[in-house]
Formats: C-alpha cells, structure tokens, sequence
C-alpha cells in the first residue's frame, strides 16, 4: 500500500480521500527540514502547501518518492528540476483556490481604498479620527493588472462589476481573450502611466522578478496604489518604502513577501503600508478544494498511474492509463532495445505511431521509450526524467503520427539517429495487450522482448543454430525461446534467443567465435 506523508497544514479532508483511496497516510504539519530528511525515505507521496521546502537535499533523502503534490498553484518552493531528475512527478491544483485568491486582492484594494486596517486600529484605540481617514472611490478608476491569467482575470471580472476600468500586461494574453474579458491590453509603461490601481498576479520568474523596480515604481501615477497577493519578490520592497514615505505611492497591500514567514520586514510601519501573512489561499472553501483534488490526484497516480496537473511530465487521464500501459511497456521495450545495441552512438530518435496507436496521447510512449533506451545510462531513469536527460544529452527527440494503417492495426517505431544513418525497431501488441517486437533493423523478426536474451547477427548458413545451441547446451544455459530473421536467403541474419540465467562473457566470446557470427549481445529487458 503506497504511503503519503502530508508536511503541512491541510483540510482533513485530504487525509480521508487518501485512505479512502487505499493509500496511508501520515499527517505531521510543522516538521523541521532535519525531521522531513529523516522521515521522507518512508513515502511514496509528498503532499504540501507552502511551508514545506522539498529543496535537492530533501529530494536526495526521499528514496522512495514518486509524486508531490502541491494543495495550492504556486510550486516556487519545491525544486522541479531536481524532482525531475530524479524521477518524482510534481503536481499542483491550478484552480482550487483561484476565486479565493482573486477576492483578497480585491479585498486588500478595498482596504487600501478606505484605509480599512488603520481606521479599525484607530477606532478600537478610542481615537475617532474621523476626519484623518478620506478615502477614494473604486468606481470609473482605472485597474492595472499585471499578469491576467486565472487569478488576474478573475479579479478583471470583479473589477469591472465594481464599475473600474481595466487595463493589462501580460505577453501572454491574446487580443482575442483582453476583449472576452472586458479589458485592455497594455504595455507594462502605459500601465504603470496610467493605472490608480496596480495588481499582481503573475508567477516569480526571471522575467517577473522585480517587475515592480525602483525604476518602474518611479514611472507610476502619483498616488498609485498597490496590491500583490501573487509571489513576494515581483516588487522591490526597499523602493516601495521609500515611495509610500515619499507620498508617490498612496498604498500598498502586500500578501507576499520577499522572505516568508515575513516576521521582520522593512515595509513594516511605514504608512499607507498594509499586510496580510500569505492569506490568499485562506478560506475553507479554497482549502477543501485544494485538499480534496490533490488527494484525489496524488492517489490515482499512485494507484492507478494517472497523471493530472503535473508540472514535469505530461498528464495522462485515469482512463487513458490501462489502455495506454501496454503500449508504455512495448514503448519501454523497444526503447531499451536500441538503447542497449546501440547506447552512446544514439544522437537523436524518432518515436513514432500508427494505425490505433496514433490516435492515442503520444507523449507517455515517447517517455516511455526514452526511459527504456536511458536505461544504459541510469538505473533510476524513469519517465518523468527520461525527457530531461535526453534534453541534457543533447538527444534529438521527434514524434511522428500516422493515421495509416500498416501490416498491423497499430505499430510504434522507433527509429535512432546513429554515426551509421538511421536504425529502427518496430512492436505491436498482440490481442491488444501483449506487446511484440515484429521488426528490427530492417529484417521482420517476431519476439517477446523479456528478461535475459542474446542478440546474434549472423551469416544465413546452414549449422548455424546447431552450433549456438551447443555453445550454450555446454555453458548449462538453456533456451526458453528463439526467433529468427534473415534480410535474405544467404544474406544478413539475426536472431534473438531468450535464455535462463545471466550469460557471461566467456559465452559471449565463445559464440562470436562460430563461423559466420558478426556480431553478439547479452541483452536484458524488465527489472
Ligand atoms: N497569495 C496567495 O496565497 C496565492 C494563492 C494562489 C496563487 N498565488 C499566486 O498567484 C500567481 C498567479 O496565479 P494564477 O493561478 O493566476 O497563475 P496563471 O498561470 O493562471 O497566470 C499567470 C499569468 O501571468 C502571466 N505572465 C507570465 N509572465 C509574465 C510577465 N513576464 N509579465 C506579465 N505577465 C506574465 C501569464 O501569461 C499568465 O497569464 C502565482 O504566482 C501564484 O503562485 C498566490
Ligand atoms: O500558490 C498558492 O496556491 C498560494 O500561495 C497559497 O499558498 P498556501 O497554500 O501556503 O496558502
């Protein structure tokens, strides 16, 4: 029974969907990164909000980890790269708490508005300051939202009710979406120009890392007012305190801080400033959906293999899995095969699919069939890193479709790029389900391609097989199966012979020594 440990504070309704679902689950909010290093290797799943840091160091420790699972959108706090590498899938819930997020934004405008925090501090302190706080009104301003994606234009759409006008950048909105949304589409200094409200909701990235500068901070309306309940680092914090004492900047509401938990921080006290501690996400409903789809996802990849808003490896629906398993292993299959016949040669391969096969989702065959040929290179490689260390190999990786039908209703080649020219191996599954190589290097051979084998490509020529078979009848290796090809009678033969046990050099050696004999491999498929 895989097992899932969930490192931070989460709906209880996580945990029920976990067990309901068949997997354990542990539930310990608050570790310290030592106690998550000495506990993580236990589990098979990770589930986290963002408080748990899942660094290289963590990643090294979890042994036995397959997936991650984010209750929440932002994944800035766990390593993909890493996770790639090693194997892990990391997924997150990308919608689960998108309104949630969306209405404190709006909240914190409103606060800024009327100077909601002050005035209540001011009031329970017995001030009555009536006439210090003048606040202004939301309507037939305009909103400048950078980055309109689904938190963005959810806030675009509130907004707009609120009678605003909105206006925004993000290189990724297309006209036709500015114009479903209701809003304008701007550059970032049109906006910074013109906009009485600025809010953010993009991820950190190199390209979004202090998008609110010293230098854009100074290009905004006096009197601006800011909002950012996306990723603390998308505003220089020093610049904007000296903008809010200046009076440039009228106010600021920030959810997100550069460093979190924000316990010191050097906005802290300046006026006009107010802060929320990372509460975007905080409401029961945002929590329950959030809990209850990564349950649901982490437990179908764990149980049933189904991948749904991973952030390394492409999703494959519970429904798709069963159909697409078989065609995974013969993908493996063949990719290992090339892989181990022709290994450190291999500078490029072309995956492709026909007949039923193409009308299914390519790309876990393609990670399959490169996790089979990085098998050489990686006993930990595995499909969700498999497409990363090709990348780093420098591998070329095509896909190709054809609807055709062939000489079978479905067939997956795959074809490597070698010193040589192009070399390619092709499968089908039997009765649907059992997969078989049917061709190989040009030459139709029909094999099962499992546990230990021997590759032997030969001269056609009578004696041959008697001799192998003596070879290995003396070395005490008995054959289980033995599948035959030849490009021609007389011509260039091969034969890939299944036998029981490990065949060791010395055997090797003795049938490259049989007359005719060109080459010879010990192959090994499965494990
Ligand atoms: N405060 C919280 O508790 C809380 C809760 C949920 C999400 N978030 C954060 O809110 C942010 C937005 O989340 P989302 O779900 O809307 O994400 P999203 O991916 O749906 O939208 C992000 C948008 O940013 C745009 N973008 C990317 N690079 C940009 C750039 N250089 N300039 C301008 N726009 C750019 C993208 O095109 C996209 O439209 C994320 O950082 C997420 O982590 C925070
Ligand atoms: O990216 C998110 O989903 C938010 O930052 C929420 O974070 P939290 O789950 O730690 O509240």
């Amino acid at each position: 029974m895989p097992k899932v440990l969930i490192s931070d504070q989460m709906d209880p309704k996580a945990a029920e969907i976990f067990r309901a679902n068949g997997v354990e689950v542990d539930e310990k909010p608050g570790l310290t990164k030592e106690e998550l290093k000495a506990i993580i290797g236990q589990y098979d799943g990770l589930a986290i909000r963002s408080a748990t840091k899942v660094t290289p160091d963590v990643l090294e420790a979890a042994t036995n980890l397959k997936v991650v699972g984010r209750a929440g959108i932002g994944v800035d706090n766990v390593d993909i790269p890493a996770a790639s590498a090693k194997g892990v899938v990391v997924m997150n819930t990308p919608f689960g708490n998108s309104i949630t997020t969306a209405e404190h934004a709006i909240a914190l405008m409103f606060a800024l508005a009327r100077e909601l925090p002050q005035a209540d501090a001011s009031t329970q302190a017995g001030k009555w300051e009536k006439n210090r706080f003048m606040g202004v009104e939301l309507t037939s301003k305009t909103l400048g939202l950078i980055g309109a994606g689904n938190i963005g234009s959810i806030v675009a759409d509130r907004a707009l009710g609120l009678k605003m006008k909105v206006v925004a950048f993000d290189p990724f909105l297309t006209p036709e979406r500015a114009v479903d949304l209701g809003i304008e589409k701007v550059e970032l200094d049109q906006l910074l120009a013109r906009a009485d409200f600025i809010t953010l909701h993009t991820p950190l990235t190199d390209q979004t890392r202090n998008i609110l500068s010293r230098e854009n901070l100074a290009k905004t309306k006096k009197g601006v007012r800011i909002i950012n309940c996306a990723r603390g680092g998308l505003i220089d914090e020093a610049a904007l305190k000296d903008m809010l004492e200046s009076g440039h900047v009228a106010g600021a509401a920030l959810d997100v801080f550069v460093e979190e938990p924000a316990k010191q921080n050097p906005l802290f006290g300046t006026s006009g400033f107010v802060a929320t501690p990372h509460l975007g996400a905080s409401t029961t409903e945002a929590q329950v959906n959030v809990a209850i789809q990564v349950a649901e996802q982490m437990s179908d990849y764990l149980m049933r293999g189904g991948v749904t808003n991973a952030l390394n490896m492409p999703s494959l629906s519970a429904e798709e899995a069963p159909k697409l398993r078989p065609y995974m292993e013969l993908a493996q299959e063949l990719g290992s095969l090339v892989g181990q016949l022709e290994g450190e040669r291999i500078t490029g391969v072309s995956i492709e699919v026909e007949g039923a096969a193409a009308s299914l989702n390519q790309k876990p065959v393609t990670g399959a069939v490169l996790a089979g040929l990085m098998r050489v290179y990686s006993q930990t490689v595995n499909m969700v890193n498999a497409p990363f260390l090709a990348k780093e190999r420098g591998l070329d990786v095509r896909e190709v479709r054809h609807d055709r039908e062939g000489d079978y209703h479905t067939l997956v080649r795959v074809a490597v790029a070698t010193p040589d020219g192009e070399r390619s191996v092709a499968g089908t599954l039997f009765g649907n389900a059992a997969p078989r190589l049917v061709e190989m290097f040009g030459i139709k051979v029909e094999a099962e391609l499992k546990g230990e084998m021997i590759y032997i490509v030969n001269e056609d020529a009578p004696g041959f097989i008697g001799r192998l078979g003596t070879v290995l009848g003396q070395a005490g290796i008995n054959i289980g199966t033995f599948h035959l090809g030849r490009r021609a009678a007389k011509g260039e033969a091969l034969a890939l012979v299944s036998v029981d046990g490990h065949v060791g050099a010395d055997v090797i050696g003795q049938i490259k020594a049989i007359a005719g004999v060109r080459r010879v491999k010990a192959l090994r498929f499965g494990g």
